[in-house]
């Protein structure tokens, strides 16, 4: 067999599953649970720590960073409390307990889980054959070939996307995998980028002592969110003491060799740093995955259908789910499409019809109408569903209701002068919810009453006898609908 290298190696086994599943991160591991547990066999093949992205340099270690800094945050926020905070964070003792979220990088846990699950893991690299064909190239660098009964599952995810600027190969910039592992405090951090990995990480190592610079191309934090999101983000960020810098445009970075690094922002101006940040968004883990023998295009997002099926690949045996399609780039939604698209295979392998209707068994709808997201900065900013300027767009006769949730008694309560804001688009014609915006303290674990209403399509009718807890944060909700009704 000719390798990717152009070398000759022996396939020593051929072993068939019915779902072979490309990827083990969050998504590729759910959609293995989906599936196995419809009665199908199934491997995972990872090629490096069973858990992905999420679990080793994303969602668990960047919030491990973030929660010690909320925390703290809150206790000030109180007096009584604040009076007992004497000192900033040990930087030390969250790099520790960040480190045990990240299981030290290693994935024995989850290989557990999959074992106990009865899901075969193969270790290596994994690269589609042709038609339900895989090839496997272990770390030894022997190669074994995969054949899938009934459908191979593409979820491989993404990687960080660096743009080409001049020196950044060679400056030793970080992504945001070093932004959450890293074992040391920088003194100066640049960070390059408005979108959620660079909020989340400017504001978890201001909080650890770094004196932050971000850098913004547009004139706003956080563009896919309410504008008032952005806003309420930068205020506390400049608070905090980052320097936050709009319109900005970085044409080049150098580092001579263990020096700082140094920015061009054109016109002569310079930033220098002892790190920079890329927060400069994804692009999908698909260059080397042997598209081309399907007739796709190595290095794309593979675009998806309802039910998992990659559109432009006939036979109904391809499937891509989580980060690798482009739908909603969160954890949640990968691992949503896992139970979605594992149903669907289910489904097919069995000869069952499909339940495909908007919110049926096999059709992945919340990704479309209910994406939830909470960007863990401080203050905390959650949404769900579409902002009044993407219901607009899509031609929906819309109202946004909103209010400051620091007039809620609950809030007053949480935190001395507590500031935020909420807001609930109402569609007129149905006046039902399609999206809801909570941004202030603590607003977190506010968002899944928000995503129950939307996805629920809850008349606000009825949500007028859903009655919030007083004195609680979600008494907003009550205000909303007053402010609604008038
Ligand atoms: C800094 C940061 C913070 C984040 N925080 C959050 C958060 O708080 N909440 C949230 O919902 N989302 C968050 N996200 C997004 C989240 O990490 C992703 O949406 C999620 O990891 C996607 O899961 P996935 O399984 O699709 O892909 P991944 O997690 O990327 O997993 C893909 C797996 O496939 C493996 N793989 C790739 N190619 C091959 C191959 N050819 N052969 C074998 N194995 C292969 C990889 O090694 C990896 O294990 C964050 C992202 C970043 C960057
Ligand atoms: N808490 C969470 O849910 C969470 C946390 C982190 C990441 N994520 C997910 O991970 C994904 C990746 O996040 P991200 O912040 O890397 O991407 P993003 O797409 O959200 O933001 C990228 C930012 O980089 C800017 N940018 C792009 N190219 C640039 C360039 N050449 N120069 C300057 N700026 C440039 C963009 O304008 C944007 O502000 C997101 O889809 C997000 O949903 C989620």
């Amino acid at each position: 067999m000719e390798t990717r290298r152009g070398r000759r190696t022996k396939v020593s086994t051929v072993d068939t599953y019915d779902v072979v599943v490309l990827g083990g991160g969050p998504t590729g591991e759910n959609l293995a649970d989906r599936v196995r547990a419809a009665g199908l066999s199934v491997v995972v093949v990872e090629h490096e720590l069973v858990g992905g992205e999420c679990s080793y340099w994303a969602c668990m270690p960047s919030k491990a960073l973030l929660r010690p800094a909320a925390a703290l945050a809150d206790a000030r926020r109180v007096a009584g409390s604040r009076e007992a905070v004497t000192g900033p964070l040990d930087a030390d003792a969250v790099l520790k307990r960040r480190d045990a979220f990240a299981a030290q990088w290693t994935d024995d846990g989850q290989v557990a889980w999959l074992d106990s699950a009865g899901i075969a893991l193969v270790r290596g690299h994994g690269r589609l054959e042709g038609v339900r064909r895989v090839v496997v190239q272990a770390p030894d660098g022997s190669e074994n070939v995969l054949v899938a009964r009934h459908a191979v599952a593409v979820c491989t995810g993404t990687r960080a996307a660096l743009p080409p600027l001049p020196g950044i190969e060679q400056a030793g910039v970080w992504t945001s995998r070093e932004a959450t592992s890293a074992g040391e405090v920088p003194g100066r951090l640049a960070v390059v980028g408005g979108g959620v990995v660079a909020v989340e990480m400017a504001t978890a190592w201001a909080a650890l002592g770094s004196r932050v610079t971000l850098l913004v191309r547009d004139d706003t934090l956080l563009d896919r969110m309410e504008p008032f999101a952005g806003e309420l983000v930068t205020e506390a960020l400049e608070a905090a003491g980052v320097e936050v810098r709009f319109g900005v445009s970085v044409g080049g970075v150098t580092r001579e060799p263990g020096g700082e690094a140094v920015l061009d922002l054109g016109d002569g101006e310079k930033v220098t740093a002892d790190q920079v940040l890329f927060a400069t968004g994804r692009k999908p883990a698909t260059a080397e995955l042997g598209l081309e023998t399907v007739g796709l295009t190595p290095g794309s997002w593979i675009w998806v259908d309802d039910t998992g099926l990659v559109v432009d690949v006939p036979g109904e045996w391809l499937y891509a789910a989580g980060d690798v399609n482009r739908r909603a780039l969160l954890t949640h939604q990968g691992k949503y499409q896992g139970r979605i698209f594992g149903q669907a295979i289910a489904d097919r392998a069995a000869g069952r019809d499909l339940d495909i209707e908007d919110w049926g068994r096999s059709s992945a709808t919340a990704d479309r109408l209910a994406v939830p997201q909470v960007v863990f900065a401080d203050p905390e900013a959650a949404s769900v569903g579409l902002t009044l300027a993407d219901a607009q767009k899509q031609g929906f006769r819309v109202r946004a209701v909103d209010y400051e949730i620091g007039d809620v008694a609950g809030a007053e309560l949480y935190a001395d002068g507590y500031k935020g804001r909420a807001r609930a688009v109402v569609d007129l014609d149905r006046e039902v919810l399609l999206g809801v915006t909570f941004v202030g303290p603590g607003v977190a674990e506010l968002l899944h009453s928000a995503t129950v209403a939307v996805v629920g399509e809850v008349p606000i009718s009825r949500l007028w006898h859903a009655v919030p807890a007083y004195p609680t944060v979600s008494e907003v909700w009550l205000r909303l609908l007053e402010t609604y009704r008038g």
